[in-house]
């Protein structure tokens, strides 16, 4: 018995109100007690109620909330429930938090638990016993609204849902997000069409001719697109940092002809001093280019070599477009000595190749779904008490609804990718096939891809840099959240919903990826917090990394072509006739600087990473996990900025004030 203070906190989002009365009830350890509170949620607003109770509840467990329509069914968007409790043996009121961040629908009972604290998790065992069939109840709902689709046979499973119309609620873009993403489509595409409806069909005249569309303030690229150190630069540091590998041997593709000793000679030499690196781009060997508008479009396969000069500037030493075919002649070897025209066009065909594995590979497959594939699991496998279900449920804020737009609208057949890339038609599909089968564990794991990519200790790879010291910082905080929950590997290995959702991961979402490396159970601590923080870098920093470097370099068309409509230069001569007919088209340029417009804006009301909007978890030790979390992301920001003020191009993609806490564009 005692005195109960309520505070219902509704969300601030549009149409998070509801015009329908709401019930509450308390349960305790002991029994429970209908409030007899009936109140209409207003938005963005707190509810403050008090009751004497002649019951003794014992410790609160759950709150229960029902809404009830009279006659509109709407959805209400009940943040958290706070319960403070007074009563005589206490010295003074107890604060007991219940989160619920999700849409109230239908008039179905809903039960809150406690928020998690490492008391309530490590709880006696009857108490779990209640929380049991909770868990239980509450899993069979999920899996029945979180299904697995094979969207397209050899990848990732995704969310069943033939559009965001078909998502649960709680996985939709809240309104001002859908308002501003569907509007910023539309002004993308307004913006281009309209400034080249009369010449949308044709083709450029000159390479200076794309300067009629470009945007805001990529000067920088337009000037320097063609010199040859940034080029390298973005091998380390543009839009795809993920191609770059040190060569451990010269690569067997790489077949030098007859009386080229000398190039022989100065790779090898670079080689032995371990300052030769490779980007091969073989995963695009033998894909169906697309055809655009009954015009044959046209794909190569490129090696490019690489030296690192002692000022840290990645210079490329010799290009070969296709690999060699038995039976076709030796595939020339494009070099910084021919023409300048044809040495330029090879860097143009690289950087062609490079867009197509880095928006499929390195950013739709590797980030977007395989966040989504965590996110159906974690649906699918954790209870809403779970305290990895609290840790990683914040990380995937409108992922499902921005993917289920990339299938309908970006590779859907008849979408952005089929209107203009030369991968576009069905080839995009086979490239994410190809790139799902050799999708490894460690490749997600950046220590562990870095120095298998031989990349660690460049000093000018600052996206190295940035990223080994958001790992270490990410697995810091996952650190923390579990050693509180966890007080040893037993806990680990004896968590049933835990273990299931480390095999729905790799057995059902990634079709089996255990012989790529992916766990399918945790032994230890140490192995869950890996992949829990592999989780969370996917969704957060390692999206920005390879998202947000689109507008820099990807609206500049001529530094990197969404299409190419000749065949590969397969002699030196190259005329800028040639070049300008390999070139995209004036639609296809202008939807490709939209896209990358649209696709790499910074969204509004964003989220950052460490600062989820949720409060799932109670007590001191949680709060002070997040807070050191935060500080240590404070302490980066500035070091990079510090860092970035003597560079001549800085690099911002992870700087934490542009890192979003999940992948929602
Ligand atoms: C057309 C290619 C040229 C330049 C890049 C443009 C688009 C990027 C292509 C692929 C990006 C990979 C994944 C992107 C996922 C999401 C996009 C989701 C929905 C798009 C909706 C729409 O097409 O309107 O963005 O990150
Ligand atoms: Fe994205």
């Amino acid at each position: 018995m005692g005195r109960y203070r309520v505070r219902v906190d509704t969300g601030n989002f549009v149409f998070a109100a509801s015009a329908n009365q709401v019930q509450l009830w308390l349960v305790g350890h002991h029994s429970e007690a209908k409030l007899g509170l009936w109140f209409h949620p207003a938005r963005g607003q707190m509810e403050d109620f008090e009751v004497d109770l002649k019951e003794d509840l014992g410790p609160l467990l759950f709150v229960k909330l029902q809404k009830i329509h009279l006659l509109l069914k709407d959805a209400w968007f009940c943040n958290h429930i706070t319960v403070w409790v007074s009563e005589k043996n206490m010295e003074e009121e107890q604060e007991i938090l219940f989160p619920c961040y999700r849409w109230v629908q239908g008039d179905g009972i809903i039960c809150l638990p406690v928020a998690t604290g490492k008391e309530t998790w490590m709880m006696e065992k009857e108490v779990q016993g209640l929380f049991q069939k909770h868990r239980e109840e509450e899993l069979e709902e999920r899996r029945r609204l979180y299904r697995w689709n094979t969207w397209r046979k050899g990848l990732p499973l995704t969310v069943d849902a033939m559009t965001e119309k078909d998502l649960p609620l709680d996985m939709r873009f809240h309104e001002d997000k859908k308002i501003d993403f569907v509007g910023a489509e539309v002004t993308g595409l307004m913006e281009v069409v309209l400034k080249r409806l009369s010449t949308l069909l044709s083709s450029w005249n000159s390479l200076d001719d794309f300067a009629q569309i470009v945007w805001g303030h990529q000067k920088r690229v337009c000037e320097s697109w063609k010199d040859d150190d940034f080029f390298g630069y973005q091998f380390l540091n543009g839009a795809n940092p993920t191609m770059l590998r040190r060569s451990t041997s010269l690569p067997t593709r790489l077949v030098i002809p007859p009386g080229a000793e000398e190039l022989q000679t100065q790779l090898e030499r670079k080689l032995q001093e371990g300052c030769l690196f490779e980007a091969d781009f073989s995963l695009l060997d033998g894909i169906q280019p697309n055809v655009i508008q009954g015009e044959r479009q046209y794909l190569a396969a490129p090696l490019v070599m690489f030296k690192m000069e002692p000022d840290g500037k990645l210079l490329p030493m010799v290009i070969q477009l296709q690999p060699p075919c038995s039976g076709s002649p030796v595939p020339p070897l494009f070099l910084p000595s021919d023409p300048s025209l044809t040495w330029l066009l090879a860097k143009i065909w690289v950087k062609n190749s490079d867009l197509q594995l880095h928006e499929l590979q390195a950013h739709l497959l590797k980030t977007h779904l395989m966040a989504e594939v965590f996110a159906v699991a974690t649906m699918r496998c954790l209870s809403g008490m779970h305290p990895i279900f609290k840790l990683l449920v914040p990380h995937f804020r409108y992922t499902m609804e921005i993917n289920t737009r990339a299938r309908t609208s970006l590779i859907s057949e008849g979408g952005i990718f089929d209107q203009v890339t030369n991968t576009g038609g069905g080839g995009h599909l086979d490239i994410l096939r190809r790139a799902t089968a050799c999708l490894t564990y460690r490749s997600l794991c950046l220590p562990n891809d870095l120095a298998d990519r031989g990349l660690l200790g460049i000093p000018s790879a600052l996206y190295v840099h940035d990223v080994l010291r958001l790992w270490d910082i990410i697995f810091r905080y996952v650190q923390g959240i579990v050693h509180l929950h966890y007080s040893g590997d037993k806990d680990v290995q004896d968590d049933s919903e835990l273990q299931a959702w480390c095999r729905e991961i790799t057995e059902i979402g990634l079709g089996g990826a255990q012989d790529r490396g992916f766990p399918v159970s945790f032994k230890s601590r140490a192995e869950l917090c890996h992949f829990l923080t592999m989780c969370i870098f996917t969704s957060s920093a390692q999206h920005s990394a390879v998202s947000q470097g689109q507008q820099d370099w990807y609206t500049w068309v001529p530094n990197a072509p969404d299409t190419m409509r000749q065949p590969p230069p397969t002699t030196k001569d190259v005329t800028l006739e040639m070049v300008m007919a390999t070139m995209p088209k004036v639609y296809q340029s202008c939807l490709q600087i939209a896209m990358t417009w649209l696709l790499s804006r910074v969204q509004p009301n964003r989220v950052l990473l460490g600062y989820p909007k949720e409060e799932y978890f109670s007590g001191p030790e949680s709060k002070a996990v997040l807070s050191r979390f935060q500080e240590d992301l404070d302490i980066l920001e500035r070091e990079i900025v510090a860092r970035n003020e003597g560079l001549d191009l800085p690099y911002e993609y992870l700087l934490p004030s542009r890192i979003e806490n999940s992948i929602t564009i």
